[in-house]
Protein backbone atom coordinates (compact mmCIF):
# COMPACT_ATOMS: atom_id res chain seq x y z
CA UNK A 1 0.00 0.00 0.00
CA UNK A 2 2.14 2.73 -1.14
CA UNK A 3 0.40 5.55 -0.33
CA UNK A 4 1.55 7.92 -3.08
CA UNK A 5 3.42 8.60 -6.71
CA UNK A 6 1.36 5.88 -7.65
CA UNK A 7 0.54 7.22 -10.89
CA UNK A 8 0.29 3.96 -12.75
CA UNK A 9 -2.46 3.23 -10.62
CA UNK A 10 -4.48 6.42 -11.39
CA UNK A 11 -7.79 5.84 -12.03
CA UNK A 12 -10.16 7.17 -14.28
CA UNK A 13 -13.60 6.54 -13.33
CA UNK A 14 -15.63 7.12 -16.52
CA UNK A 15 -14.86 8.07 -20.38
CA UNK A 16 -13.00 5.74 -21.88
CA UNK A 17 -9.62 6.88 -21.17
CA UNK A 18 -9.66 4.15 -18.05
CA UNK A 19 -5.52 3.54 -18.07
CA UNK A 20 -3.92 0.69 -18.04
CA UNK A 21 -2.63 0.34 -14.90
CA UNK A 22 -5.75 0.64 -12.41
CA UNK A 23 -7.95 -1.48 -15.47
CA UNK A 24 -8.28 -5.14 -13.90
CA UNK A 25 -10.81 -3.74 -10.77
CA UNK A 26 -13.14 -2.13 -12.98
CA UNK A 27 -15.27 -3.99 -15.06
CA UNK A 28 -18.62 -2.71 -15.21
CA UNK A 29 -19.41 0.96 -15.99
CA UNK A 30 -20.12 3.19 -12.85
CA UNK A 31 -23.58 4.08 -11.42
CA UNK A 32 -24.36 5.73 -8.44
CA UNK A 33 -27.75 3.72 -7.79
CA UNK A 34 -26.58 0.76 -5.64
CA UNK A 35 -27.88 0.98 -1.90
CA UNK A 36 -25.42 -1.73 -0.52
CA UNK A 37 -21.79 -1.07 -0.62
CA UNK A 38 -20.38 -2.98 -3.50
CA UNK A 39 -16.63 -3.47 -5.71
CA UNK A 40 -18.80 -2.20 -9.17
CA UNK A 41 -20.61 0.70 -8.65
CA UNK A 42 -20.43 3.73 -6.67
CA UNK A 43 -23.13 3.81 -3.30
CA UNK A 44 -23.43 7.06 -1.78
CA UNK A 45 -22.16 7.78 1.35
CA UNK A 46 -23.04 10.78 3.57
CA UNK A 47 -20.24 13.10 5.27
CA UNK A 48 -21.50 12.63 8.71
CA UNK A 49 -18.56 14.03 10.60
CA UNK A 50 -14.82 15.44 10.25
CA UNK A 51 -12.89 15.00 13.04
CA UNK A 52 -9.18 16.92 12.12
CA UNK A 53 -6.51 14.41 13.63
CA UNK A 54 -3.79 17.18 12.93
CA UNK A 55 -2.99 20.18 10.79
CA UNK A 56 -3.46 17.64 7.38
CA UNK A 57 -5.11 14.31 8.95
CA UNK A 58 -8.44 13.73 9.31
CA UNK A 59 -11.13 11.54 10.18
CA UNK A 60 -13.57 11.01 7.88
CA UNK A 61 -16.92 9.29 9.15
CA UNK A 62 -19.38 8.37 6.00
CA UNK A 63 -22.81 6.83 6.35
CA UNK A 64 -24.76 4.38 3.96
CA UNK A 65 -27.19 7.51 2.45
CA UNK A 66 -30.15 4.82 2.15
CA UNK A 67 -29.15 3.98 5.62
CA UNK A 68 -28.20 0.09 4.52
CA UNK A 69 -26.52 -2.15 6.62
CA UNK A 70 -22.96 -3.40 5.08
CA UNK A 71 -22.88 -6.48 2.80
CA UNK A 72 -21.55 -9.79 4.15
CA UNK A 73 -18.21 -8.82 2.00
CA UNK A 74 -17.30 -6.12 4.30
CA UNK A 75 -18.42 -8.79 6.84
CA UNK A 76 -15.64 -10.90 5.79
CA UNK A 77 -12.91 -8.71 4.55
CA UNK A 78 -12.99 -7.22 8.52
CA UNK A 79 -11.93 -11.15 9.72
CA UNK A 80 -9.23 -11.81 7.86
CA UNK A 81 -7.91 -8.84 5.35
CA UNK A 82 -6.14 -5.67 4.68
CA UNK A 83 -8.63 -3.78 2.24
CA UNK A 84 -9.71 -0.50 0.70
CA UNK A 85 -12.43 1.06 -0.48
CA UNK A 86 -12.38 3.70 -3.29
CA UNK A 87 -13.75 7.26 -3.11
CA UNK A 88 -14.68 9.06 -6.71
CA UNK A 89 -14.18 12.83 -7.31
CA UNK A 90 -16.88 13.77 -9.04
CA UNK A 91 -15.77 16.59 -11.03
CA UNK A 92 -12.68 14.92 -12.42
CA UNK A 93 -14.12 11.56 -12.78
CA UNK A 94 -11.02 10.04 -11.17
CA UNK A 95 -11.17 7.37 -7.84
CA UNK A 96 -8.31 6.95 -4.77
CA UNK A 97 -8.00 4.28 -2.41
CA UNK A 98 -8.33 4.80 1.62
CA UNK A 99 -8.16 2.02 4.05
CA UNK A 100 -11.56 2.24 6.94
CA UNK A 101 -10.48 2.31 10.50
CA UNK A 102 -12.01 -0.64 12.87
CA UNK A 103 -15.27 0.77 14.36
CA UNK A 104 -14.21 1.93 17.61
CA UNK A 105 -16.93 0.38 19.68
CA UNK A 106 -19.61 -1.85 19.15
CA UNK A 107 -22.58 -0.69 17.08
CA UNK A 108 -25.72 -0.43 18.28
CA UNK A 109 -28.78 -2.28 18.19
CA UNK A 110 -32.04 -0.77 16.36
CA UNK A 111 -35.32 -1.65 17.96
CA UNK A 112 -35.90 -4.72 16.01
CA UNK A 113 -32.43 -6.32 17.40
CA UNK A 114 -30.94 -6.03 14.35
CA UNK A 115 -27.04 -4.20 14.34
CA UNK A 116 -27.38 -0.10 12.76
CA UNK A 117 -25.14 -0.15 9.76
CA UNK A 118 -21.52 0.65 10.79
CA UNK A 119 -20.25 3.92 9.17
CA UNK A 120 -17.19 3.83 7.20
CA UNK A 121 -14.34 5.79 9.11
CA UNK A 122 -11.08 6.82 7.19
CA UNK A 123 -7.59 8.67 8.10
CA UNK A 124 -6.40 11.06 5.08
CA UNK A 125 -4.28 12.90 5.13
CA UNK A 126 -4.36 15.94 2.88
CA UNK A 127 -1.72 15.86 0.33
CA UNK A 128 -0.23 19.01 -1.08
CA UNK A 129 -1.37 19.20 -4.32
CA UNK A 130 -3.66 15.86 -4.12
CA UNK A 131 -6.40 16.18 -6.28
CA UNK A 132 -8.70 13.54 -4.32
CA UNK A 133 -7.69 14.33 -0.44
CA UNK A 134 -7.72 18.23 -1.06
CA UNK A 135 -11.64 17.93 -2.55
CA UNK A 136 -12.08 16.32 0.18
CA UNK A 137 -10.93 18.03 3.28
CA UNK A 138 -12.52 20.91 1.67
CA UNK A 139 -16.10 18.72 1.65
CA UNK A 140 -18.23 19.86 4.31
CA UNK A 141 -20.59 17.84 6.71
CA UNK A 142 -23.71 16.68 5.14
CA UNK A 143 -22.07 16.09 2.12
CA UNK A 144 -22.51 13.08 -0.38
CA UNK A 145 -19.38 11.11 -0.82
CA UNK A 146 -19.62 8.33 -3.22
CA UNK A 147 -17.64 5.08 -2.86
CA UNK A 148 -17.06 1.52 -3.62
CA UNK A 149 -15.54 -1.69 -2.28
CA UNK A 150 -14.49 -3.50 -0.17
CA UNK A 151 -11.28 -4.28 -2.41
CA UNK A 152 -9.25 -6.82 -0.78
CA UNK A 153 -5.49 -5.48 -0.70
CA UNK A 154 -4.27 -8.42 0.79
CA UNK A 155 -5.43 -11.94 2.92
CA UNK A 156 -4.07 -12.98 5.72
CA UNK A 157 -2.83 -16.22 6.36
CA UNK A 158 -5.12 -18.49 8.32
CA UNK A 159 -2.66 -19.27 10.68
CA UNK A 160 -0.89 -16.20 11.24
CA UNK A 161 0.45 -15.60 14.81
CA UNK A 162 2.87 -13.13 14.75
CA UNK A 163 2.97 -9.84 13.11
CA UNK A 164 5.58 -6.59 13.28
CA UNK A 165 3.81 -4.38 11.60
CA UNK A 166 6.10 -1.09 10.18
CA UNK A 167 3.79 1.65 9.44
CA UNK A 168 4.67 5.54 7.87
CA UNK A 169 1.66 8.33 9.02
CA UNK A 170 -1.50 7.08 7.13
CA UNK A 171 -0.40 3.59 7.24
CA UNK A 172 -1.41 3.24 10.66
CA UNK A 173 -5.23 2.68 9.33
CA UNK A 174 -4.39 -1.15 7.30
CA UNK A 175 -2.42 -1.85 10.89
CA UNK A 176 -4.93 -1.04 12.74
CA UNK A 177 -7.10 -3.50 10.41
CA UNK A 178 -4.85 -6.08 11.26
CA UNK A 179 -5.27 -6.00 14.92
CA UNK A 180 -8.28 -6.03 14.93
CA UNK A 181 -8.37 -8.88 12.64
CA UNK A 182 -5.88 -10.39 15.26
CA UNK A 183 -7.83 -9.52 18.28
CA UNK A 184 -10.70 -12.43 17.33
CA UNK A 185 -7.78 -14.83 17.39
CA UNK A 186 -6.11 -16.29 20.48
CA UNK A 187 -3.05 -16.81 21.51
CA UNK A 188 -1.22 -14.10 18.68
CA UNK A 189 1.14 -11.33 19.06
CA UNK A 190 1.51 -8.01 16.91
CA UNK A 191 4.05 -5.09 17.59
CA UNK A 192 3.18 -2.14 15.46
CA UNK A 193 6.21 0.57 14.75
CA UNK A 194 4.73 3.58 13.91
CA UNK A 195 6.82 6.74 12.31
CA UNK A 196 5.40 9.91 11.80
CA UNK A 197 6.96 13.06 10.44
CA UNK A 198 5.43 14.70 13.23
CA UNK A 199 4.15 14.26 17.14
CA UNK A 200 0.76 16.06 16.05
CA UNK A 201 -0.20 12.85 14.21
CA UNK A 202 -0.11 10.79 17.79
CA UNK A 203 -0.22 13.29 20.42
CA UNK A 204 0.50 11.40 23.37
CA UNK A 205 1.54 8.08 22.14
CA UNK A 206 3.89 6.62 24.18
CA UNK A 207 5.79 3.55 23.34
CA UNK A 208 7.00 1.10 26.17
CA UNK A 209 10.03 2.09 28.35
CA UNK A 210 13.19 2.40 27.19
CA UNK A 211 12.08 1.56 23.78
CA UNK A 212 11.85 4.58 21.61
CA UNK A 213 15.54 5.93 21.24
CA UNK A 214 16.97 9.44 20.30
CA UNK A 215 18.44 9.76 17.18
CA UNK A 216 21.12 12.88 16.51
CA UNK A 217 21.53 12.79 13.11
CA UNK A 218 24.71 14.80 11.46
CA UNK A 219 22.96 14.69 8.14
CA UNK A 220 19.71 14.90 6.57
CA UNK A 221 16.23 14.14 8.39
CA UNK A 222 14.82 10.67 8.35
CA UNK A 223 12.14 11.30 5.48
CA UNK A 224 14.41 13.39 3.57
CA UNK A 225 16.40 10.56 2.89
CA UNK A 226 13.18 8.56 2.14
CA UNK A 227 11.41 10.70 -0.26
CA UNK A 228 14.88 10.97 -2.15
CA UNK A 229 16.01 14.37 -1.31
CA UNK A 230 19.52 13.35 0.77
CA UNK A 231 22.09 10.74 0.90
CA UNK A 232 21.60 7.28 2.47
CA UNK A 233 21.11 8.18 6.10
CA UNK A 234 23.28 5.66 8.21
CA UNK A 235 21.63 5.54 11.41
CA UNK A 236 23.16 2.94 12.82
CA UNK A 237 26.67 5.47 12.93
CA UNK A 238 24.38 8.00 14.54
CA UNK A 239 24.80 9.05 18.44
CA UNK A 240 21.98 7.14 20.09
CA UNK A 241 20.81 8.17 23.40
CA UNK A 242 17.67 7.90 25.44
CA UNK A 243 14.45 9.63 24.49
CA UNK A 244 12.62 11.91 27.04
CA UNK A 245 9.42 11.20 27.01
CA UNK A 246 6.86 13.26 29.35
CA UNK A 247 4.21 11.55 30.78
CA UNK A 248 2.16 14.90 31.45
CA UNK A 249 1.31 15.27 28.13
CA UNK A 250 -2.60 17.15 27.27
CA UNK A 251 -4.24 14.40 26.21
CA UNK A 252 -4.04 11.36 23.72
CA UNK A 253 -4.86 12.15 19.84
CA UNK A 254 -7.69 10.21 18.44
CA UNK A 255 -5.58 7.43 16.69
CA UNK A 256 -3.94 6.98 20.13
CA UNK A 257 -6.65 6.44 22.17
CA UNK A 258 -8.08 3.75 19.21
CA UNK A 259 -4.60 1.98 19.26
CA UNK A 260 -4.84 2.05 23.56
CA UNK A 261 -8.80 0.70 23.16
CA UNK A 262 -7.26 -2.10 20.95
CA UNK A 263 -4.62 -2.64 23.02
CA UNK A 264 -7.05 -3.10 26.04
CA UNK A 265 -8.87 -5.33 23.82
CA UNK A 266 -6.48 -7.61 22.71
CA UNK A 267 -4.79 -8.14 26.27
CA UNK A 268 -8.57 -8.97 27.90
CA UNK A 269 -8.38 -11.92 25.18
CA UNK A 270 -5.06 -12.71 26.22
CA UNK A 271 -3.13 -11.30 22.91
CA UNK A 272 -0.41 -8.85 22.93
CA UNK A 273 -0.56 -5.98 21.15
CA UNK A 274 2.52 -3.26 21.47
CA UNK A 275 2.61 -0.23 19.71
CA UNK A 276 6.09 2.01 19.02
CA UNK A 277 6.14 5.71 18.18
CA UNK A 278 8.96 7.03 16.50
CA UNK A 279 8.60 10.73 15.67
CA UNK A 280 10.71 12.59 12.57
CA UNK A 281 10.75 15.74 14.52
CA UNK A 282 12.13 14.82 18.14
CA UNK A 283 14.76 12.47 16.24
CA UNK A 284 13.64 8.76 17.00
CA UNK A 285 13.49 6.43 14.31
CA UNK A 286 12.91 2.74 13.50
CA UNK A 287 16.35 0.99 14.20
CA UNK A 288 16.89 -2.34 13.14
CA UNK A 289 17.72 -3.20 16.01
CA UNK A 290 14.10 -2.36 17.01
CA UNK A 291 12.63 -5.01 14.81
CA UNK A 292 15.92 -8.20 15.16
CA UNK A 293 14.58 -7.40 18.91
CA UNK A 294 11.42 -8.42 18.20
CA UNK A 295 11.85 -11.07 15.20
CA UNK A 296 13.31 -13.25 17.88
CA UNK A 297 10.88 -12.70 20.74
CA UNK A 298 8.51 -14.98 19.70
CA UNK A 299 4.97 -16.58 21.28
CA UNK A 300 6.73 -19.58 22.77
CA UNK A 301 5.43 -23.09 21.70
CA UNK A 302 2.96 -21.91 18.89
CA UNK A 303 3.49 -22.84 15.76
CA UNK A 304 1.68 -20.48 12.87
CA UNK A 305 3.23 -18.02 10.19
CA UNK A 306 5.06 -14.85 11.06
CA UNK A 307 4.53 -12.06 8.71
CA UNK A 308 6.65 -8.48 8.09
CA UNK A 309 3.58 -6.25 6.88
CA UNK A 310 5.20 -2.78 5.60
CA UNK A 311 2.14 0.20 4.58
CA UNK A 312 3.12 3.63 4.31
CA UNK A 313 4.46 6.15 1.50
CA UNK A 314 6.70 4.66 -1.58
CA UNK A 315 9.76 5.86 0.03
CA UNK A 316 9.25 3.95 2.93
CA UNK A 317 8.36 0.84 1.89
CA UNK A 318 11.15 0.99 -0.36
CA UNK A 319 13.42 1.82 2.57
CA UNK A 320 12.18 -1.18 4.52
CA UNK A 321 11.53 -4.15 1.90
CA UNK A 322 12.28 -2.51 -1.33
CA UNK A 323 10.49 -1.43 -4.16
CA UNK A 324 6.83 -3.25 -5.55
CA UNK A 325 6.65 -3.70 -9.26
CA UNK A 326 3.99 -3.11 -11.86
CA UNK A 327 3.78 -5.84 -14.22
CA UNK A 328 0.50 -6.78 -16.15
CA UNK A 329 -1.12 -3.88 -14.98
CA UNK A 330 -1.14 -4.86 -11.39
CA UNK A 331 1.18 -3.67 -8.71
CA UNK A 332 3.13 -6.53 -7.06
CA UNK A 333 5.86 -7.29 -4.29
CA UNK A 334 8.86 -7.44 -6.24
CA UNK A 335 12.06 -8.45 -4.53
CA UNK A 336 12.61 -8.21 -1.16
CA UNK A 337 15.24 -5.27 -0.71
CA UNK A 338 15.96 -2.18 1.61
CA UNK A 339 16.76 -2.94 5.23
CA UNK A 340 14.96 -6.26 5.54
CA UNK A 341 16.20 -8.14 2.53
CA UNK A 342 19.81 -7.34 4.50
CA UNK A 343 18.64 -8.44 7.77
CA UNK A 344 18.74 -12.17 8.97
CA UNK A 345 14.90 -12.63 9.16
CA UNK A 346 14.15 -15.95 11.13
CA UNK A 347 11.67 -17.35 9.11
CA UNK A 348 9.67 -14.41 9.17
CA UNK A 349 8.23 -13.33 5.58
CA UNK A 350 7.49 -9.92 4.52
CA UNK A 351 4.18 -8.49 2.41
CA UNK A 352 4.65 -4.97 1.20
CA UNK A 353 0.81 -3.26 1.37
C1 LIG B 1 -4.70 0.54 -1.17
C2 LIG B 1 -4.49 1.99 -0.76
C3 LIG B 1 -4.99 2.45 0.44
C4 LIG B 1 -4.80 3.78 0.80
N1 LIG B 1 -5.29 4.22 2.02
C5 LIG B 1 -5.10 5.51 2.38
C6 LIG B 1 -5.60 5.99 3.65
O1 LIG B 1 -6.21 5.26 4.43
N2 LIG B 1 -5.40 7.30 3.94
C7 LIG B 1 -4.73 8.16 3.09
O2 LIG B 1 -4.59 9.34 3.43
N3 LIG B 1 -4.26 7.71 1.91
C8 LIG B 1 -4.45 6.44 1.52
N4 LIG B 1 -3.99 6.01 0.30
C9 LIG B 1 -3.43 7.00 -0.64
C10 LIG B 1 -4.59 7.62 -1.45
O3 LIG B 1 -5.16 6.63 -2.29
C11 LIG B 1 -4.13 8.74 -2.37
O4 LIG B 1 -3.02 8.31 -3.10
C12 LIG B 1 -3.76 10.01 -1.61
O5 LIG B 1 -4.87 10.49 -0.86
C13 LIG B 1 -3.32 11.10 -2.59
O6 LIG B 1 -4.31 11.25 -3.56
P1 LIG B 1 -4.62 12.70 -4.18
O7 LIG B 1 -5.57 12.51 -5.31
O8 LIG B 1 -5.01 13.64 -3.12
O9 LIG B 1 -3.20 13.13 -4.67
P2 LIG B 1 -2.61 13.07 -6.16
O10 LIG B 1 -3.32 14.06 -7.01
O11 LIG B 1 -2.59 11.66 -6.61
O12 LIG B 1 -1.16 13.57 -5.84
C14 LIG B 1 -0.36 12.92 -4.82
C15 LIG B 1 0.91 13.69 -4.61
O13 LIG B 1 1.67 13.56 -5.76
C16 LIG B 1 1.96 14.81 -6.28
N5 LIG B 1 1.87 14.60 -7.71
C17 LIG B 1 0.76 14.60 -8.45
N6 LIG B 1 1.08 14.34 -9.72
C18 LIG B 1 2.42 14.15 -9.77
C19 LIG B 1 3.34 13.83 -10.77
N7 LIG B 1 2.96 13.67 -12.03
N8 LIG B 1 4.65 13.71 -10.45
C20 LIG B 1 5.07 13.88 -9.18
N9 LIG B 1 4.23 14.20 -8.19
C21 LIG B 1 2.92 14.32 -8.48
C22 LIG B 1 0.93 15.77 -5.71
O14 LIG B 1 1.39 17.08 -5.62
C23 LIG B 1 0.70 15.16 -4.36
O15 LIG B 1 1.64 15.61 -3.43
C24 LIG B 1 -4.13 4.67 -0.06
C25 LIG B 1 -3.63 4.19 -1.27
C26 LIG B 1 -3.79 2.88 -1.62
C27 LIG B 1 -3.25 2.40 -2.92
Amino acid sequence: MSFLFRRPGTLIVLGTSALGGAAYRFVKPTSSSDASLNPQTFTPYTLVEKQPVSSTSTIFTLRNCNGTAEPESVREVWKRSVWSIQIKQPQLQIARAYTPLPPSSPSPKRADGEPEPENIRLLIRQEKGGEVSTYLHRLPEQSTIEIRGPNVESELPHDIKEVVFLAGGTGIAPAMQVAQALSRRTGSRMDILWANRRREECVGGVSEAGETQQIEQTRLGWWKSLFGMGNQVTQEASVVRTAVTDPTTQGRGIIVQELDALKERCNVQNQVLSVQYYVDEENTFIRPTDLVKRLGSGVQGKKGSKVILVSGPEGFIEHWAGKKVWAGGREGQGPLGGVLGQMDLKGWSVLKL
